[in-house]
């Protein structure tokens, strides 16, 4: 696990975030790790919300490891408590999870602390949050992983991007090959994926070209 300063710098490196999809039941999550981890993956992300909390302490030793591996970052969702148990140097929270002080109460200082945001309102909030280590922004569009969220459109995208945040900030929602370069063009560097990678027949590919085209700006 990396130091929680030299986390936040590589944060703020990432590019390319992976929230994986529930393929545990599958069986084939390791191999599907190394291999967007192999492609580029900058972070990593266990999101499977079927899975009772003691399997999830369990795997995120396997995502640890693996990420270890590849030199990237694994976040913890939504759970504080198994954050803090498998020492995760990252930790996602929606604005239906655990506050910020809340989660900074728990866990402390150390890990890199994200959120989610739907609206300008609440990408500011996050902006001026000194424990915001980053945030999200999306849906941009419709997506079936993330049912019941209306999509917020690239013109949120644009607007955020024009306030030009000093946190890191990633778009979500939807995105593609297809559709990143209108999400670049809104004024995105960096964004999270989860059916573009997990829905290839070629994961490691498919986030090589994402990263690649993503590059370090
Ligand atoms: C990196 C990242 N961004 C956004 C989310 C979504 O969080 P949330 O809105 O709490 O929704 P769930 O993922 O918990 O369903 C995320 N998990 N990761
Ligand atoms: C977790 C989450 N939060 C907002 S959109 C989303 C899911 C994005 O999934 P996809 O990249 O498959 O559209
Ligand atoms: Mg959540």
């Amino acid at each position: 696990m990396p130091a929680p300063d030299d986390a936040r710098t590589r944060l703020a490196d990432a590019r390319l975030y992976l929230c994986t999809d529930a393929r545990e039941e599958r069986g084939d999550l390791e191999d599907f790790l190394h291999a967007a981890l192999a492609g580029g993956v900058d972070v990593v992300q266990l999101r499977d919300k079927s899975l009772d909390v003691a399997r999830e302490l369990e795997l995120q030793d396997l995502v640890a490891r693996v990420a270890a591996e590849h030199g990237a970052l694994w976040a913890v969702n939504d759970r504080a408590d198994v954050a803090r148990l498998a020492g995760a140097p990252v930790v996602h929270m929606g604005q239906g999870d655990l506050p910020v002080p809340a989660v900074r109460s728990l866990l402390g200082p150390a890990p890199v602390l994200g959120r989610s945001t739907h609206s300008a309102d609440q990408a500011a909030v996050a902006e001026a949050d000194p424990d915001v280590d980053y945030f999200c922004v999306g849906p941009l569009w419709a997506t079936p992983t993330k049912p019941g969220r209306a999509a917020v459109g690239l013109d949120l995208l644009r607007d955020v991007a024009a306030t030009r945040p000093t946190t890191p900030w990633f778009a979500i929602g939807g995105i593609d090959a297809e559709r990143l370069g209108a999400v670049l063009d809104a004024g995105a560097t960096r964004v999270v994926v989860v059916r573009a990678i997990t829905q290839a027949s070629d994961p490691e590919r498919a986030a090589r070209d994402l990263r690649a085209r993503l590059g370090t700006v």
